[in-house]
């Protein structure tokens, strides 16, 4: 894997080298990541997101009052960046969150390894992020851990051949990636191709469209397509989230 992509994995797999894999009791599935973005419109997936390998350092947010801000703005979801070296999230921003906000919480990591997913049941977040370019044809075994864990999981793709390895996974949700992870080079032609591929494939889950996205014409162009959008870096570095929030969303 190239790029800083293969270097955040690397780390990410030595970070957990050490740690049991064992999962645990099955808890029930609650589902509640999905029911948030299954609603009619548009839903808002609101990133808690300091600092990226794009951009450098965001902004200093404290998580917890960005998350209230999130939700006052009318966020259906909040995602908390929980990888420490490149986007400057830690398992305490997760847990900061899950208690300010009466939202469901995506814990948004590289997983590459069963104990990011039950830490990410054993704190309280709703859902995981599965990225099928990290775990590849391991990402049918990593969602079928999530759901034992209850969690909902957004299984993540940039292309139509990753997108084939989530459906054959029979992931609930997907997420279309406009950002490629080895360039970092966004497009955002990518999401409403990959959408609609996925709906002509018979896909009658959740589509989220991800990244990129700074304006209402943007969110405009998807709005019709896909039943959530994920946004970090554009409301991170507002400076008034919530308004910034509400304004983006607002058609
Ligand atoms: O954001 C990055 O620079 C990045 C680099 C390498 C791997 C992942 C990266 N971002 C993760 C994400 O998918 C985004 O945080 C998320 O979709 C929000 O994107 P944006 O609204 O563009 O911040």
């Amino acid at each position: 894997m190239p790029g800083v992509l293969g270097r955040i994995v690397q780390e990410r797999a030595g970070d957990y080298a050490a740690a049991s894999p064992e999962l645990g009791p099955a808890r029930p599935a609650a589902r509640r990541f999905e029911a948030a973005l299954s609603g009619p419109g548009l839903a808002l997936i609101a990133e808690v997101k300091r600092a990226s390998p794009s951009q450098g350092a965001i902004a200093p947010l404290d998580p917890a009052t960005a998350a209230r801000a999130y939700e006052t703005g009318g966020a259906a979801a909040i995602s908390v960046l929980t990888e420490p070296r490149h986007f400057d999230g830690n398992l305490q921003a997760l847990h900061d969150v899950i208690g300010a906000v009466g939202l469901p919480v995506l814990r948004k990591d590289f997983v590459v390894h069963p104990a990011m997913l039950r830490e990410a049941a054993e704190w309280g977040a709703s859902a995981a992020l599965l990225m099928v370019s990290v775990l590849g044809e391991a990402t049918g075994a990593y969602l079928e851990m999530a759901h034992h864990l209850g969690l909902d999981a957004l299984v993540e793709v940039h292309d139509e051949a990753e997108l084939d390895v989530a459906l054959k996974a029979e992931a609930r949700i997907i997420g279309v990636n406009n950002r490629d992870l080895t360039t970092l080079n966004i497009d955002l032609a990518v999401s409403p191709r990959l959408i609609r591929l996925a709906r002509q494939r018979g896909f009658a889950g959740v589509l989220v469209a991800e990244s990129g996205y700074r304006t209402p014409d943007q969110i405009a162009e998807i709005r019709p397509l896909a039943d959530a959008v994920l946004v970090g870096s554009s409301l991170a570095g507002s400076g008034d989230l919530g308004t910034a929030a509400r304004q983006l969303m607002t058609p």
